[in-house]
């Protein structure tokens, strides 16, 4: 697993929205993506599924059935009739084809990522019916059965419970110990020093990426918020509605 840009700049309908962007991640590295609203962080996320454009720069992205994509939990229509396993299994299809029927082996996968999700218990339930970290820890199952070498998660914690979140992040560091490769944005700076061992700063272009000690700081943090990072008269930096 390889993912590396050099110099990209990103966008839609040949329009740049993010430029500059400069990353490399390895086996098991856990980067995450954090800036303001509108930054450019579901761009560079669309970027690796091939649904924004790369306008410049080099893109080395792993191949698309290589790659798990967690949406946030808001994307998916709750009134869809199925059930939690049924969308967990969806995340077979892509190994299954259309051709072939469920295999023990299938079902089973099912069952263990319910089980790392700690959702078992549901599997019967209708989706809509859970709470939105419930649902969020569905999708996160639905992407870990096609065992993914690079996972992508758009705001993984946005209106997701403590219970859940903790859960998300149990397996999300499972994961990364197995040699997953994670992306993921957050508002949270506080989720990103937790998670992260690797923090981009953006906001319409990159402005910095390194390890949280490196890029949680004042002076990193200012450019990025601009007029929503206030000093404070005692040296410290608050963002206001990061
Ligand atoms: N499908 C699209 N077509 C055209 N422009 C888009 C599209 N999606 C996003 N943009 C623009 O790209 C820029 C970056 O948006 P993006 O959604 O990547 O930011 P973000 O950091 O993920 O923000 P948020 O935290 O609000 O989700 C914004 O100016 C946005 O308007």
């Amino acid at each position: 697993m390889e993912l590396r840009y050099t110099g990209v700049s990103l966008g839609y309908q040949g329009k740049k929205a993010l430029i500059d962007v400069e990353i490399r991640l390895k086996a098991g590295q856990r980067l995450a993506l954090v800036g303001p609203n509108g930054a450019g962080k579901s761009t560079l996320i669309k970027s690796m599924l091939g649904q924004s454009e790369i306008l410049g720069g080099t893109a080395i992205i792993p191949p698309r059935d290589v790659i798990g994509y967690v949406p946030q939990s808001g994307d998916l229509d709750p009134d869809f009739p199925v059930s939690v396993q049924q969308v967990v299994m969806m995340g077979r299809y892509r190994s299954l084809g259309w051709w072939r029927p469920v295999r023990k082996a299938d079902r089973q996968a099912v069952a263990e990522a319910l089980d790392q999700v700690g959702l078992t218990d549901k599997a019967r339930n209708r989706f809509g019916t859970l709470s939105g970290g419930q649902r969020q820890r569905v999708l996160l199952a639905r992407a870990i059965v096609a065992q993914p070498q690079l996972l992508l998660l758009d705001e993984p914690f946005n209106g997701v419970d403590a219970v859940s979140q903790d859960a998300i992040v149990t397996v999300l560091r499972d994961l990364s110990a197995a040699g997953t490769a994670l992306v993921l944005s957050t508002h949270d700076l506080a989720v990103a020093r937790d998670l992260a061992d690797l923090i981009c700063l953006l906001n319409g272009r990159q402005f910095a990426v390194g390890t949280p000690g490196e890029t949680l700081t004042a002076s990193s943090l200012r450019p990025v918020y601009a007029h929503r990072a206030l000093d404070l008269a005692d040296g410290r930096l608050v963002l206001v509605d990061p």
